[in-house]
C-alpha cells in the first residue's frame, strides 16, 4: 500500500492527478496548513493564483482535504494549488451570518455521533447531528459512552429510544474505562477510512481519542515548528492516524457543533435544490414525470447535479419519516387519552353500581 493510500486516498475518486503532488491536510491554522504526504509534513500555503480564483471560503481547503501541491523538500514547505473534489464536506451555518457556511472538515468517511450513558440524551439533538452526518456525505455511527456507569436497562431503553430516530444507524456502546465495547466500535473505525468526533463537552471525546491513538501518538499531537517570522509555535495536528490504520478528525471545529442548538442549517443547505424545486410548473411536483420541471431541467442542463439531488431527497425522506412518527405518536397519544377517559368512566360507573 502507497503512503497516499494509507492516509486513506483512493485513486478512483479522482484518477487524473499526478499522486507525487498529492497530500492531505492535517491542520488548519489561520491561513497556514499543515499537510502530509503520508512520509512528510509540510507547512502550506496556498498559491496567488488559487487565491485570485476562489469566490468562496467553500473553496479553500479544509481538514481532510486533498490538495495538488508543489514541495520544497529541504524548507519543509509546500504551495497548495487545487483542492481535489471532496467525496464529502461538513459545513457548519455560521452564527449570525446568512449567506457562507463554515467549513469544518472534508472526506470524512465516517462520523461518530458521541453521546454519553450517565445522563439523558437529547435525542432531537442526536437527531439533528445524524441528518447533519447523511447531509455532508458521510455515515452516521451512534457511539455511547459510559457504558459502565449506567444498568442494562438503561442502556436498552437509550438503544430503541435511539433506533426509533435513527433508523439502520449503527449504535455502539462502550466504556474507555474498562474498554469494554470498544472492539465493536473498531469494527467502523477501519483502515484507509476516516472517521470524525461529534458530540456535546464531557461526553468522553478526548478520553476515547486517547485510549484509540495510545499513547505513543498521542506524545507527537504537538509539533513544534517556525512561522514564517521564525517564531516557534506549535501547531496541533487534527487529522490522526491510528495505529492500526484508521485515520480520525477531532478538530475544535467539529466540536463547537455542539453548540448550535436550534439553527437553521438545514433549511439553508439545500437552497440551490430548494430554488429550482419552486420554480417546478406544478407546487406537488415528483420531479420524476411531470411537465415544467425546473428540477429535471436543471439536471439535464448540469445546473444541478444528479447526486446533490439525490442527497436533497434523502434528506426529504429523513424529513418525512420524523414527521410521520410524530403524527403516529400524536395518533396514540390522542387513543390514550380516550382509553384513560374510557377508563375513568368505567371506575364511575362501578363505583356507582356498589
Ligand atoms: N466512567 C466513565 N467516565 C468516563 C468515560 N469516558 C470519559 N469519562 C470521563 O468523563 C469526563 C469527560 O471526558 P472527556 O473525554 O474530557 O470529554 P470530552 O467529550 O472530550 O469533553 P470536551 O473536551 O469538553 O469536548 C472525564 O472526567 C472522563 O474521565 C467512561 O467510559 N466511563
Ligand atoms: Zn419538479
Amino acid at each position: 500500500m502507497s503512503n497516499l493510500e494509507k492516509l486513506g486516498w483512493d485513486e478512483h475518486f479522482f484518477p487524473a492527478i499526478d499522486t507525487d503532488k498529492l497530500a492531505r491536510v492535517a491542520a488548519v491554522q489561520r491561513n497556514q496548513y499543515r499537510i502530509t504526504d503520508g512520509e512528510n509534513d509540510y507547512i502550506a500555503h496556498v498559491s496567488g493564483r488559487f487565491l485570485n480564483g476562489t469566490t468562496s471560503i467553500l473553496e479553500f481547503p479544509t481538514i481532510g482535504d486533498w490538495v495538488r501541491v508543489d514541495k520544497l523538500m529541504e524548507e519543509g514547505k509546500a504551495v497548495i494549488h487545487q483542492v481535489v473534489p471532496r467525496k464529502s464536506q461538513f459545513i457548519r451555518q455560521a452564527a449570525g451570518e446568512k449567506t457562507e457556511g463554515q467549513l469544518v472538515a472534508a472526506n470524512v468517511d465516517t462520523i461518530l455521533i458521541v453521546n454519553s450513558l450517565n445522563e439523558d440524551l437529547n435525542i432531537r439533538r442526536m437527531e439533528r447531528y445524524v441528518l447533519a452526518a447523511y447531509e455532508s456525505g458521510a455515515t452516521p455511527i451512534i457511539v455511547l459512552t459510559k457504558k459502565d456507569e449506567c444498568t442494562e436497562a438503561v442502556l436498552a431503553d437509550a438503544i430503541s429510544e435511539i433506533e426509533e430516530i435513527a433508523i439502520g444507524v449503527p449504535i455502539v456502546a462502550l466504556s474507555s474505562l474498562t474498554g469494554e465495547g470498544l472492539n465493536d466500535l473498531l469494527e467502523y473505525v477501519v483502515p484507509k477510512r476516516t472517521a470524525a468526533l461529534l458530540g456535546s463537552s464531557g461526553v468522553g471525546k478526548s478520553t476515547l481519542v486517547n485510549i484509540l491513538l495510545g499513547e505513543e501518538v498521542q506524545t507527537t499531537k504537538a509539533i513544534r515548528s517556525q512561522d514564517s517570522k521564525g517564531r516557534h509555535t506549535t501547531t496541533h495536528r487534527e487529522l490522526f492516524q491510528l495505529q492500526s490504520g484508521a485515520l480520525l478528525i477531532d478538530t475544535p471545529g467539529m466540536r463547537e457543533l455542539q453548540l448550535w442548538e436550534g439553527d437553521h442549517s438545514f433549511n439553508t443547505t439545500f437552497q440551490d435544490v430548494e430554488s429550482f424545486v419552486e420554480a417546478c410548473y406544478f407546487t406537488d411536483c415528483r420531479h420524476d414525470t411531470e411537465p415544467g420541471c425546473r428540477v429535471k431541467a436543471a439536471i439535464a442542463s448540469g445546473e444541478l447535479s444528479e447526486q446533490r439531488f439525490q442527497s436533497y431527497l434523502k434528506l426529504q425522506r429523513e424529513l418525512a419519516y420524523e414527521k410521520r412518527k410524530q403524527d403516529q405518536k400524536a395518533q396514540l397519544e390522542e387513543k390514550n387519552k380516550w382509553k384513560q377517559i374510557s377508563k375513568t368512566m368505567k371506575k364511575r360507573y362501578k363505583y356507582h353500581k356498589r
